[in-house]
């Protein structure tokens, strides 16, 4: 299932004193074949919006089509359906054979190899996509980017003289010079070790902000997504599965995939009775409420129980047996086992640090009630 379209040409402005959103980048039922026609799509008639300044991040299993529709966006790949528009200019489409070379788009790129030219010195590097540009405004647009980037002590090394993560900075530096509709960036953290990763990632986030830059984001980390986009979109087989906000996709995931894929939690056999506004899902741990439940599935169900729905409660009459339990430092993830037979998870404070075949009280304290029609 995609996510919602926004509007055409204007984004509805935000709640508040915020300006208009205008759309930057459009991507209309996109669609990529590596092979013929009796191949899967690598790319299946996704569709997405972005505004300008917004951040996007793609997330999603090995293989689940990201890269192809970065490469589709920068024009390294034709379409095979579907149409890309770039601030209102038509960039791609299939129907009309309309493939703008990747020079042509005003678009950025940062790779995972950081791809700087080894024989030029950082500030080379970063006045490269500058050329035609008078030496003194060049000059000027180096040292504010190096300055940005937090690098400008480095403007005469070679690259092979700095760290991975100042590589990347460099990278994203050449790539922002000048000035691109859109930045496309693919796992470029992914060769850094993890402290590294989580620092860059709010690096970056900031310098984009400040930049106004809007950029697509591919990552495998959902921490990273997180901490990055104001809209993420999880890709599975080749299809966008929900386009949202990290908070709607924890919540309200649209599909079973994206409920499984981002976050802890398992699904129980249930019941909806009721209707619109008063619906209550029967389940295992009792009796679940939420006026603005979306979508909800009637009759046999499962429901979804996230590791934080699940409260460990000694005065609770519902007991549950630990199966397993990972330290996680602040807490420890619990896998529970219900009498009727049904495993749940719970994190609980880490100073409750029971025994594996110890039975605990828990209750269920879900704020967002989400069903999914019960599989076989
Ligand atoms: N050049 C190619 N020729 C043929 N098939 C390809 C090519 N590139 C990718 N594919 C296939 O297209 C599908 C999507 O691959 P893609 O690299 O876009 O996924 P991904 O989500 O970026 O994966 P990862 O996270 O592992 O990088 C996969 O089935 C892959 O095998």
């Amino acid at each position: 299932m995609n996510g919602p379209a926004l509007p055409r040409s204007l984004l509805k402005p935000e709640a508040g004193t915020s300006p208009p959103r205008v759309l930057a980048l459009a991507v209309e039922d996109l669609s990529l074949r590596y092979g013929g026609p009796a191949q899967p799509p690598a790319v299946d008639a996704v569709r997405f919006e972005l505004a300008a300044g917004e951040i996007g991040v793609l997330i999603g299993p090995s293989g689940c089509g990201k890269t192809s529709l970065l490469r589709a966006i920068a024009g390294l790949e034709p379409l095979a359906a579907g149409r890309i528009v770039l601030d209102g200019r038509v960039i791609a489409e299939a129907a009309s054979r309309t493939q703008l070379p990747p020079e042509q788009r005003r678009i950025g790129m940062v790779f995972q190899d950081y791809a700087l030219f080894p024989h030029l010195t950082v500030a080379q590097n970063i006045a490269f996509g500058l050329h035609g540009r008078p030496r003194a405004s060049q000059k000027a647009r180096v040292a504010e980017l190096l300055d940005l980037v937090g690098l400008g002590h480095a403007a005469e090394r070679a690259p092979h003289e700095l760290s991975g993560g100042q590589q990347q900075r460099i990278a994203l530096a050449r790539a922002l010079a000048p000035q691109p509709a859109l930045l496309l960036l693919d796992e470029p953290f992914s060769s850094l070790d993890v402290d590294l990763r989580e620092r860059l990632a709010q690096e970056l986030r900031g310098i984009l902000k400040q930049t106004g830059t809007t950029a697509l984001f591919v990552t495998h980390d959902q921490l990273e997504a997180f901490a990055l986009g104001d809209v993420i979109g999880v890709m599975h087989q080749g299809r966008l599965a929900q386009w949202d906000s990290a908070y709607r996709l924890y919540h309200r995931p649209a599909t079973r995939f994206v409920a499984d894929f981002i976050g802890h939690g398992v699904f129980t056999p249930a019941r909806s009775e009721g209707g619109p506004g008063q619906w209550e899902v029967h389940t295992p741990l009792g009796v679940l409420r939420d006026a603005a439940i979306e979508g909800v599935c009637a009759g046999d169900c499962e429901v979804l129980l996230r590791a934080d729905d699940i409260v460990h409660d000694d005065a609770s009459p519902v007991k549950a047996c630990i199966e397993r339990k990972a330290f996680r430092g602040s807490e420890f993830l619990y896998t529970l086992r219900l009498a009727s037979g049904e495993q749940v998870l719970a994190h609980v404070p880490s100073h409750h640090d029971h025994h594996l075949g110890e039975w605990i009280g828990i209750r269920a304290e879900v704020d967002h009630v989400v069903t999914f029609p019960r599989e076989a």
